[in-house]
This record gives structure tokens, C-alpha cells and sequence, in this order.
């Protein structure tokens, strides 16, 4: 017999959900939607010519969501995809919204190439949710996740033409050289008796977060040195929102999606982090207005906090939010340079002519100097175009495409599959093979169109929309991998898998040893 409190909770549960549904409740997601104008536009599956693009099965109420994927290895459901259903890819939210997904170099680059003056990208609903209900401290999503004109208008100020200036970059570039220095010195004493850096993937969190910090806010966190308890707890707190972040964002946007109806878990846990990273970032901001020295320094030594302070036309909750979007948008230097770090260490001769091109140069690695690194620089771009961290770059189409012979209308999501598309062998010769030479011309110059397909390399995104901390991570990524190599001689001592965390990310435990050079 099955007890009548089971009962009366079935059909509590059951009443609940039918009203849900069936009176049309609006979704958090659809409030978001009417919120932004162009999502007014976004398509339903009822579309016809949607329907007729090849994809897993569709439920009613859940979509495509009824598939035991597991949510760390969503990069290589994507490849399982491709292989299924081909070169365009239906899937659907249980919200109803199709996302398509395309694998194909032609369908990528239309994409790419199509001249809008505001792409379009889906922004993260966590947070967009979070940051609507909030007007007290937010005036619009974000940098990140803000739509349109207003897009526009915050791109533009906050990152100025001077932002990546040859200035700027110059004088990050001592900074950061300083900064590795000290990582290859924490490297030394985070090794064991066999030279080998137990779960590196933390240690060059810490990094990644230091040089964050470096270039976002101007000033120097600790994060490096030998212990953390001179930390305040500011610091040490900063550090582990801006850490576990992006684990919650993936969570919330793959997963069941409760939270969207339920005060979950999840969500508090969102609110913690994203509170935290607030409170801290308006206390340092607080503190710079202050500061009237660092207020006075010129536009070729500001740190981007200065810039964003310093921007006329932002009120100051868009000078907060841009300041917090820019340092969680800058956490992934640590898993590109440990997918870096994989490669250098199955070609052991990689690690030998980066060495050699680098020699005559490692007393001054300067700006100047790094652009002559030609073979080092094609090593890096060949680790970004077999393992990027961003597998895909998401777009809101803005007018009808015919993507291999489907037609898809304006409003639908779609997903370009760079990662997936970069390992094909019908873009890359041996695509899964690590090659930098595959970047040189015959004078053995770095030259980014050496490939026919180097249009979907596109590890930073592309176009307007493109990430604006390229140039800086690009040279981070130089002088770390030339400083490592001239200290040590890298060797992973854990095997290499990869695990989808929002963002592709390194399976950890990550052990690497590193013998010293000489
Ligand atoms: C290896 C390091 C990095 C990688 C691989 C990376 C990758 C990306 C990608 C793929 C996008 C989306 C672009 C698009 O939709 O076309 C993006 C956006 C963005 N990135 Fe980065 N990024 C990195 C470092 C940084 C750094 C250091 C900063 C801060 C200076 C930063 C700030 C941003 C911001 C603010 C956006 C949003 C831009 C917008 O929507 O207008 N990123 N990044």
C-alpha cells in the first residue's frame, strides 16, 4: 500500500507543474528575453525548416535535454554530433529555443564574416537573471552579456583604441616579466623530490589570477608567494569566487536548469560568488578614486581598472560591472598554457628550438622582442587551434542563412564548432598533430594565413565582439612558455584529458615535472 502522505505529495507536486505549464508561467528565461529587444526575435522549434535539421530526439517540455550526457566531457558529445547527424546539428532547449550547431569550415565562415554592428552573442541567463534583479548595482548586464546599442556603447568605452596600444602593452610586458620570474621560483619550491609540481593545474591558477590582477586592477595580490597566510581575507576570498565561478555558470547552464523556477543551491551559490566579487571590486575601486597618484598616471601606464575609471559617458555601476567581467573573462591564460605545456612535453624537440630561437633574446624579453619569436609563437598558435579553451563561439544569426543546404531563419542560435571543425582532416593535414611548422612560411616566418583554414582558428572569438585581452594573453602566453623553457625541461606526469567546466579546461590532477635545465 502506498501510503496516502505519498499520495497527497504526488499530487501536490503534479498540481504544481500542470499549473506551471499550463497557465504559461512565465520562465525566468523569457523575462530575460523581453527584457533585451532582439530576443523578441529569437525562433521557437515550430519553425519548419528547424524541424528538418538532423538532431537528437526532441521531447516535449525537455527538447534535446533528455540525454544522459556527461556534463565534463560536452566537448566530445559535440564531436559524437558531428559524426551522427553531420555538418549541421539541431538541438533544443527545454525552454523550446533550437540552438544549431555547425561543424562545417564554409557554414563557420559565413558566420564569421557577416558585417554586424553589434553581434550577437547569447548571454550567460545566470547571470543576466541575477544582474536584472539587482538594478541597485547593476545598470545592464555587462560587457559580456549586454545586446545591441548598449553593447556598443560599453565596448567602446571600455576598451579604448589605447587599450592595446604598442604603450600599453610595453609597459605590461615589464610587469608581467616580473610576475614570471616569481612563478618560475614558486615552480622550484612546489617540487618534490622527483622535480615534479603535484596538481599544477593550482599553482598556475595562481598565476593566472596574479597576472589578472597585474593587468585588471593595477596591483599586486601575493598570490604567488611562498605561503598565503599574509593574505587578507579579501584577497584570499577574491580568489576563490573568481576560481569557482565558471564551475557554477556551467552547472547553471547545462544542468537541470531548476533554477530557474526554484531557489536552488546552485543559484545561492552563484549569488555568493558573484556578491563577493562585487563587494571586493567596489572596495578596490573605492580605494583607487583615492589614490590620487595611481588616478594621475598617463594613459600608457594605466591598468585597465584606471582606464575604466578614468572613461567618460560610464556611470559608475557600469564602471563595477565592467571591472568584474574583465577579471573573470581573464582566468583562462592557466588552462591554455597547461594544454601548451601538454604539447611542449610530447615534442620534447618543440622545447629545444623554442629554446634555441629564444636564446639570444631572454635577457630582454620585451615587446618588441616577443614578435620575433617565430617558431615559439607558432607553438602556441598550434596548442589554441587543437585545444581551445572556448570549444565554440555562439552567435544570434541577424538575417537567413543557408548553412549545407538548410535553411535556418534570423533569431536562431547557433554554435560554431571550432574545436571540433579544427581537428578535421579535411581542414588540417593530420589535424590532431601537434605542428607548429604548419604556421611558417618557407623564410620559416610566423604567418597566421599559412593554412587555408586558419579563418575558423579563432581560439579568441572574432569580429567586433572579439576578446579584447587577446594581444595581452598572446604575449603572457610568450614570455611564460620562453621563461619555463629556459629554466626547466617539461614533462607531464599525469595522463592528459580534458573536462568541460563552461569553458575546456585541463582534467586535474595535472602533475608536471620540471627538471631544471642546467
Ligand atoms: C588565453 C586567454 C583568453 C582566451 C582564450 C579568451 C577567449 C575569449 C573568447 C573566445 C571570447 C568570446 C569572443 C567572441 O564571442 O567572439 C572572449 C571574450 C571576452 N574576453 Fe577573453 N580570452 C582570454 C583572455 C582574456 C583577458 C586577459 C581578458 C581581459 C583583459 C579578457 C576579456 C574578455 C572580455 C571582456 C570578453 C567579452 C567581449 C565582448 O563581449 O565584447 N579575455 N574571450
Amino acid at each position: 500500500m502506498v501510503p496516502l502522505t505519498v499520495i497527497l505529495l504526488y499530487v501536490a507536486i503534479a498540481s504544481f507543474l500542470i499549473y506551471t505549464f499550463k497557465n504559461k508561467k512565465p520562465l525566468k528565461w523569457s523575462e530575460i528575453a523581453n527584457a533585451i529587444p532582439f530576443y523578441q526575435y529569437i525562433v521557437k522549434i515550430d519553425s519548419e525548416d528547424t524541424f528538418k535539421i538532423p538532431g537528437p530526439l526532441r521531447l516535449p517540455f525537455i527538447g534535446t535535454k533528455w540525454q544522459n550526457i556527461k556534463m565534463n566531457k560536452l566537448h566530445e558529445y559535440y564531436e559524437s554530433l558531428n559524426n551522427l547527424y553531420g555538418d549541421v546539428v539541431l538541438e533544443v532547449c527545454s525552454n523550446n529555443v533550437p540552438v544549431i550547431s555547425l561543424f562545417n569550415k564554409n557554414d563557420i565562415e559565413k558566420v564569421l564574416h557577416f558585417n554586424s554592428a553589434y553581434p550577437f552573442r547569447p548571454p550567460t541567463e545566470i547571470l543576466s537573471y541575477y544582474r536584472k534583479s539587482r538594478p541597485d548595482r547593476y545598470a545592464s548586464l555587462g560587457l559580456i552579456n549586454e545586446q545591441g546599442p548598449e553593447w556598443g556603447r560599453l565596448r567602446a568605452k571600455m576598451t579604448p583604441k589605447t587599450l592595446e596600444s604598442r604603450k600599453v602593452l610595453s609597459s605590461f610586458c615589464s610587469d608581467f616579466n616580473e610576475l614570471s620570474d616569481e612563478f618560475i621560483n614558486v615552480i622550484k619550491l612546489k617540487r618534490n623530490e622527483e622535480n615534479i609540481v603535484k596538481n599544477f593545474e593550482e599553482t598556475m591558477k595562481l598565476m593566472s589570477i596574479e597576472a589578472a590582477c597585474a593587468l585588471i586592477l593595477g596591483r599586486k595580490m601575493g598570490y604567488l608567494a611562498d605561503s598565503h597566510d599574509h593574505l587578507d581575507n579579501n584577497s584570499k576570498e577574491l580568489m576563490i569566487a573568481v576560481k569557482n565561478i565558471f564551475g557554477v555558470i556551467r552547472d547553471s547552464y547545462y544542468g537541470n536548469g531548476m533554477w530557474k523556477y526554484f531557489p536552488t543551491k546552485l543559484y545561492s551559490k552563484y549569488i555568493e560568488y558573484e556578491d563577493k566579487i562585487y563587494d571586493i571590486i567596489t572596495g578596490i575601486i573605492n580605494e583607487t578614486l583615492h589614490d590620487h597618484e595611481f588616478m594621475a598616471l598617463d594613459s600608457d601606464n594605466m591598468s585597465i581598472l584606471a582606464m575604466i575609471l578614468k572613461a567618460d559617458g560610464l556611470d559608475m555601476k557600469d564602471k563595477i560591472s565592467g571591472v568584474i567581467d574583465f577579471l573573470t573573462a581573464s582566468q583562462v591564460l592557466s588552462h591554455t598554457m597547461i594544454f601548451l605545456l601538454h604539447f611542449l612535453s610530447e615534442k620534447p624537440e618543440v622545447q629545444e628550438k623554442i629554446y634555441q630561437e629564444t636564446l639570444p633574446y631572454i635577457k630582454t624579453l620585451s615587446y618588441e622582442n616577443i614578435k620575433k619569436f617565430h617558431y615559439t609563437r607558432a607553438a602556441i598558435l598550434e596548442s589554441l587551434r587543437i585545444s581551445p579553451t572556448a570549444f565554440s563561439v555562439a552567435r544570434i544569426l541577424e538575417q537567413d542563412f543557408n548553412f549545407s543546404g538548410y535553411h535556418v531563419k534570423a533569431g536562431n542560435i547557433v554554435l560554431l564548432q571550432n574545436m571540433v571543425a579544427c581537428n578535421k582532416d579535411e581542414n588540417f593535414e593530420n589535424a590532431k598533430t601537434f605542428n607548429p611548422d604548419r604556421w611558417l612560411n618557407e623564410n620559416g616566418e610566423f604567418n597566421i594565413n599559412q593554412c587555408s583554414a586558419s579563418p575558423i582558428v579563432i581560439p579568441f572569438g572574432y569580429g567586433k565582439r572579439a576578446c579584447p585581452g587577446k594581444k595581452f594573453s598572446e604575449m603572457e602566453m610568450t614570455i611564460l612558455t620562453v621563461k619555463l623553457i629556459h629554466s626547466y625541461k617539461i614533462e607531464y606526469h599525469s595522463t592528459f584529458e580534458k573536462q568541460f567546466e563552461f569553458l575546456v579546461v585541463p582534467k586535474d590532477p595535472v602533475d608536471i615535472k620540471f627538471t631544471n635545465r642546467f
